[in-house]
Formats: C-alpha cells, structure tokens, sequence
C-alpha cells in the first residue's frame, strides 16, 4: 500500500489524482490532502477518502472544516498547513499538485521529510531548481515527473544512459491561439484563451499555454529534472497532443512515448513507477483512426514567451524566478480581465529588465524576489 498526501487536491490534477486513488483502492490510500478556497469539493473529498489531515488556504475556510469535522479530521490552513501535509509521517509519496510558486517550500519540506515527490507543479523547478534539486540529491529522494511531456521523456529514459542522449524534444500543441498570427492576438478574449484544443486544465496553466510559457516553462522544468544543457533541449510544435515527447540518442535512434491525450497516465505511472497498473476507461490509441500527426518548426518571433524562457534559462542565477512570479501575476491579470493577452509578455519583459541578477540564490533571496517582482508587477497596474 502506498499512502497519499496530495497537495491541489480539488485541482484538475488532484481530481485526476483521485480518479487513480479511487480505482486501485488495494494499492493506494489519501491520508492528507490540501486544497485552496473550494470547500465544497473539499468536503466531497473527505466524505469519500476520509483522510486524517486536510489544509486549506486560510483561516476563515479552516474554522468552516473544522467546526464541521471536529474530532474527526484535522484541518490546517496556510503554508504551514501545506508544510504539514506534504510532511505527514504516514505519507510515502507526496504528490505537488498547487499551481504557482507556492508548491516550492512544501516541496522541499517533503524532501528532507524524505518522500517520494510526483511533481506536477513545474514552477516549483522553474523558480529554485538548484535548491530543489541539490535537496533530493542529498536527501536520495526521487522527483517523479507528472508533467505529460516530462513523464513521456522519463519513460523513454528507462534503461538508457544519459551520456547517449542527443537532446529531447518536447512537443507542443501550440495552445488555444496556434491557428493565429501576432496580429490576431490584439483583441483575443479571456473565454478564447482558456478554450484548449486537447487539454482540460487550470486557468493558469491554459493561459501559459496558449502563450507557450508553459512549454518554457517546460524547458527549464526538463533541465533540471534530467541535468540536460539547453542546447539538448528542443520544442516541436505537434498540434494533436498524440507524442507526448521524445528523446533523440547519439546513434540517431529516436524513441516517442505516445497516447490518447489523458492526464491520469502520467499520474498513475508517477505512484505506481516502476511498475504499472492498468488505467480505468482509458481510451487506447487507435493510430489507423487517427492517420496523420502533424509536425511545425516553432517560429519564436511568434511565441515570445518560449523565446524568453530559453533565454532565462540559459542566464539562470535569479531570472527564472522572476520570469515564473511575473508571469503568475501577469496571467492573474489577465484572467481577472485587466490586461490585453499580449501585455503578458511584455509585463514579464518589464518584470526581467528591472531586476538584479543574483547568481546562486538562496532559498530566502528567491522567496524575496518573487514577492518583489510581484509586487512590482502589480504596481504596473495600477
Ligand atoms: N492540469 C493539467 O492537466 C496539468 C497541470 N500541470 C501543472 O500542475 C499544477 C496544477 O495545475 P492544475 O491542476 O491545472 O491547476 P488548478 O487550478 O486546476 O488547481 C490548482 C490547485 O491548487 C490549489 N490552490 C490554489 N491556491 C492555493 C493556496 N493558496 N493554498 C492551497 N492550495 C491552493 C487549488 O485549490 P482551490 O481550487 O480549492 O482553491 C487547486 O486545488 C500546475 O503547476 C500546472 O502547471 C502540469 C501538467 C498538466
Ligand atoms: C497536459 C500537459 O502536460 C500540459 O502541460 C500540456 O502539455 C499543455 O499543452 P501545450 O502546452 O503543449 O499546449
Ligand atoms: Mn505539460
């Protein structure tokens, strides 16, 4: 049996998360759980999986849960109620489902709890990746990828030595906007932008991808999750969500993981790895139905975003948390209807050009940065 603590419980990946739970009740148990605001699916939640311990993201919605099971559960709240979930003694896999920088200290605290990490939440990586990192590596805890892509190339990766890696490819499938120039994008909706042409998901990660942040976001999480320079890193835009990714070796061999596109996949295979167990109502790729898969060169004049990430990236030290936090405010903006879709990029351009660069920062020098440039970003609102 393998005990769950599951952090964005309520989210697109924690429900996902649940539907694996709930379909192999012999091999899996919640025992925590935290969510934000939403507490009727918190409570639906509990109902079903009774777990011993559940966060919610403040106060007043504790004191709601609490009054409702007390004695029965207990109910944190805050980052420290996150800390305590991801740290539950009972707990073997903690799997990071937040959205946003959040997910960065609980992650860590899991680590030198010493559990397994399934790493759904890329911009834990994207914003401390040496800390994150450098912390399983001393800690030998394993960082599990649930990301689609990530998860494709860790399955590729089975068996094979890194030092015969040419570079991976990570496919893209161009978000809600691919079939529009830069010139169409002027006027383009909230509604529109958070119409995926493959994937339900968060707002936020929708948004990221029809800007291709979230494929930048992707390149930094893919550095650090396989210690690959990124020159050996490279997008391919692949508008049907089929080739998940793809690893090129030395020998010219190139090996796809593939599938119907179906977030559970890399979820299941994160708790179960190295194993596997069978995926309820998946639906099994019928390649014959499908007959032809696309493939595009990406023009990074286009997506400005992508171009960014690579640069910041590459630039490391502090840019990659200021990249992440302003685009988490400069998407906040967006969805809540008080930037045009365009000014994402350029807000994040701003955010870059007004920072500093820390070299190696601390774990307390980039909890600093992001709140700066998110205080920063904000105060181009306004
Ligand atoms: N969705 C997908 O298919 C994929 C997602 N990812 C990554 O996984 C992560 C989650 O994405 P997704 O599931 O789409 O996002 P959602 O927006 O659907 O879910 C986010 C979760 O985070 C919780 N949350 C938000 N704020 C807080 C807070 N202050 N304290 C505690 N919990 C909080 C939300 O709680 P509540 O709703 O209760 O407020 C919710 O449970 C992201 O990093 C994303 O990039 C990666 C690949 C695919
Ligand atoms: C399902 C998943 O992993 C998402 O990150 C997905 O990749 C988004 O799709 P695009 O960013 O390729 O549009
Ligand atoms: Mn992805």
């Amino acid at each position: 049996m393998k005990y769950i603590s599951l952090l964005g419980a309520s989210g697109s990946i924690g429900t996902q998360t649940l539907d694996v739970i709930r379909s192999h009740p012999d091999e899996f148990r919640l025992v925590a759980m935290a969510i934000g605001k939403n507490i009727e699916v918190g409570r639906a939640i509990i109902e079903e999986f009774a777990p011993e311990l559940v966060s919610v993201a403040d106060e007043s919605a504790r004191m709601r849960l609490h009054s409702e099971y007390k004695g029965k559960v207990k109910i944190v709240c805050g980052e420290e109620g996150l800390i305590e979930v991801a740290t539950h003694p009972k707990a073997t896999i903690v799997v990071n489902a937040v959205v946003g920088s959040l997910g960065l200290v609980p992650t860590l605290k899991a680590i030198e709890a010493k559990k397994t990490i399934a790493l759904a939440n890329k911009e834990t990586l994207v914003t401390a990746g040496h800390i994150v990192t450098e912390a399983a590596k001393k800690n030998e805890v394993a960082l599990l990828p649930v990301d689609s892509e990530h998860s494709a190339i860790f399955q590729c990766l089975q068996g094979e030595q890194s030092k015969h890696i040419e570079k991976i490819i990570l496919t893209a499938s161009g978000g809600s906007f691919r079939d529009k120039t830069r010139e169409q994008l002027e006027n383009v909706t909230v509604e529109e932008a958070l119409r995926h042409p493959n994937w339900s998901m968060g707002a936020k990660i929708t948004i990221d991808s029809a800007t291709m942040m979230n494929k930048g976001l992707e390149v930094i999480e893919a550095h650090w999750l396989f210690h690959l320079p990124y020159e050996q890193i490279d997008v391919l835009l692949h508008r049907e969500s089929i080739i998940h990714s793809l690893v090129q070796f030395r020998d010219s061999s190139v090996i796809a993981q593939l599938g119907t596109p179906d977030m559970r996949v890399p979820i299941q295979y994160a708790l179960t790895y190295p194993d596997r167990l069978e995926l309820s109502n998946a639906k099994p790729l019928n390649l014959a139905e499908i007959g032809t898969l696309h493939f595009q060169k990406v023009d990074f004049t286009r997506y400005r975003c992508l171009q960014l990430a690579y640069e910041v990236g590459k630039a490391g030290g502090s840019l990659p948390t200021v990249l992440n936090a302003a685009n988490e405010e400069a998407v906040e903006a967006f969805l809540q209807g008080r930037i045009a879709f365009l000014a994402i990029e350029e807000y994040i351009e701003r955010a870059l050009e007004h920072h500093q660069m820390v070299k190696e920062p601390t774990l307390d020098e980039i909890r600093k940065i992001d709140a700066d440039t998110r205080h920063y970003v904000r105060s181009l609102l306004t």
